[in-house]
């Protein structure tokens, strides 16, 4: 008996080595005459899953850009995934998306002008209240952003009550929860892993929900004649009128996409000009000959004519993108870049991989707004594809003209009125923490006195 188990366990051992070896190189086969993106070698099961986990995504996929290539074609478990890591690839990439590009005007200037006037008072105050005097920046930048957005999607009445404010946490734990990275989404099998996140996601969409139908209903008992916020209009509007989950579903995506994502570019663009004063020092000599002394207000009015706002602004988007990643589905097999890409695969545009690509930028890593001053570069995704900050084409960010003069309006106030200093006398920390919108890991808590 034993001298046939010998030989036979050895051909067993031989055929599961042969197979695992096939599985591993295998790769699906091309369409249309070319082959598939290049791809790191894969985990039986999990495909890449190993490489990603743990770690932010976008630096995950930057690494595997830099020993792959701009394209690299991904398997988490049995889902194809491409990630895109060049201004040329994401050209190539949205135009299969689509090819068209439309942007919508928000503007009301009296509300915007309003909340802005409320927290430059409380500001006031607390540069005069007891020493030290520290201000948690990344809170009143985030109730003014809020309060803007807020006004603009629902009314003016929901902006200072209780339930506004709840929702505001509400809506922060729902960024985090929507942050995580769910296993049972590429590998349906291992679901029962993500059931506690799950649960949890799921008991805070109801909050969420509920909310959104007091808001639909209240207006809707108003009569919806009032106004011209977001709700207001779709009550007016017979389209939207008949489906509440339609109305909600377009609120929500309004805030949710609106408020965090200007809330953390004013803080990661304070941050920057606390830590390079001669650049603070340019825009505050710009501020003085636009608007006046520090004792006048910054209008909206003043905005276009503050060409290093701009810039500073611009640059902020580039190095600290609040959308790290754009992704979307291949609705049907393509071609980008010469390689096939399966109907299915979704793909990941590295959006802060590629706004610092020494290939495009140089000192890529350097926070530099004069190079905004000096060449004229598009950053909504028409003409280039080096920064890609709102996306691109018909799924592109539709309130980049909001989110833009709420960006640069509370910005200009926060400097022209305010010294701002930390309070260590050190430079900040820069690191980034975890969430959908590439949030700071540390708040910025600085000193403020006021120069109004
Ligand atoms: C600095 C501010 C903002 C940035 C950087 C930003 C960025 C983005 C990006 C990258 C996308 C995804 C585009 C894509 O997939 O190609 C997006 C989508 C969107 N944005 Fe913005 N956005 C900002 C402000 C706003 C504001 C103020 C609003 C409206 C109140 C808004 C509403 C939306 C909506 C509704 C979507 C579509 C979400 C979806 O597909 O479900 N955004 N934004």
């Amino acid at each position: 008996m034993e001298t046939w188990i010998a030989p036979l366990a050895v051909l067993f051992g031989l055929s599961v080595a042969l197979l695992l070896k096939s599985w591993i190189l295998r790769q699906p086969s091309g369409g249309a005459g070319c082959s598939l993106p290049p791809s790191p070698r894969a985990l039986p099961l999990i495909g890449h899953l190993h490489l990603v986990l743990g770690k932010h995504l976008h630096r995950a996929f930057g690494e595997i850009a830099r020993e792959h290539g701009p394209c690299v074609f991904l398997k988490f478990g049995s889902s194809p995934h491409l990630v895109i890591s060049s201004a040329q690839a994401a050209r190539e990439a949205i135009r299969v998306r689509d090819s068209t590009y439309s942007s919508r005007p928000f503007l009301s200037p009296a509300a915007r002008a309003e909340e802005m006037a409320l927290a430059v008072a409380k500001l006031v105050e607390a540069s005069r209240g007891p020493m030290p005097r520290t201000v948690s920046l990344t809170q009143v930048i985030s109730d003014v952003t809020y309060g803007m957005i807020l006004r603009k999607v629902v009314g003016n009445g929901h902006r200072r009550n209780e339930e506004a404010l709840r929702f505001k946490h509400l809506l922060k734990e729902v960024f985090v929860a929507a942050g995580e990275f769910y296993v049972g989404d590429t590998m349906p099998w291992l679901q029962w892993l993500d059931l506690r996140k799950a649960a949890h996601a799921k008991r805070l969409y109801k909050q969420v929900d509920e909310y959104m139908q007091r808001l639909v209903d209240e207006q809707r008992r108003k009569g919806g004649d009032i106004g011209d916020d977001f709700i207001s209009i779709m009550l007016r509007n017979e389209l939207f009128s008949k489906s509440d989950s339609f109305m909600k579903a377009i609120v929500l995506d309004m805030i949710g996409a609106g408020t965090d994502t200007s809330a953390v570019t004013i803080e990661w663009a304070m941050a920057e000009l606390i830590n390079n004063p001669r650049i603070m020092s340019r825009l505050l000599e710009e501020l003085h000959s636009v608007v006046g002394p520090s004792s006048l207000k910054v209008e909206e009015a003043h905005l276009d004519k503050l060409v290093y706002l701009d810039a500073v602004v611009k640059e902020t988007l580039r190095l600290h993108p609040p959308a790290a990643i754009l992704i979307f589905q291949a609705a049907q097999p393509c071609q980008v870049m010469d390689y096939f890409v399966p109907e299915g695969t979704r793909v990941f545009i590295n959006n802060y991989e590629i706004a610092r690509d020494e290939r495009c930028w140089e000192e890529p890593l350097k926070f530099k707004p004069e190079r905004f001053v000096e060449r004229n570069i598009d950053i909504v995704g028409v003409r280039d594809f080096e920064m890609l900050p709102f996306g691109s084409g018909r799924r592109g960010c539709p309130g980049i003209q909001l989110g833009l003069r709420v960006v640069h309006f509370v910005l200009a106030n926060l400097v022209h009125g305010f010294e701002w200093k930390n309070p260590s006398g050190k430079e900040l920390d820069m690191s980034e923490g975890s969430g959908l919108t590439l949030p700071r890991a540390v708040p910025l808590e600085l000193t403020i006195s006021s120069r109004i």
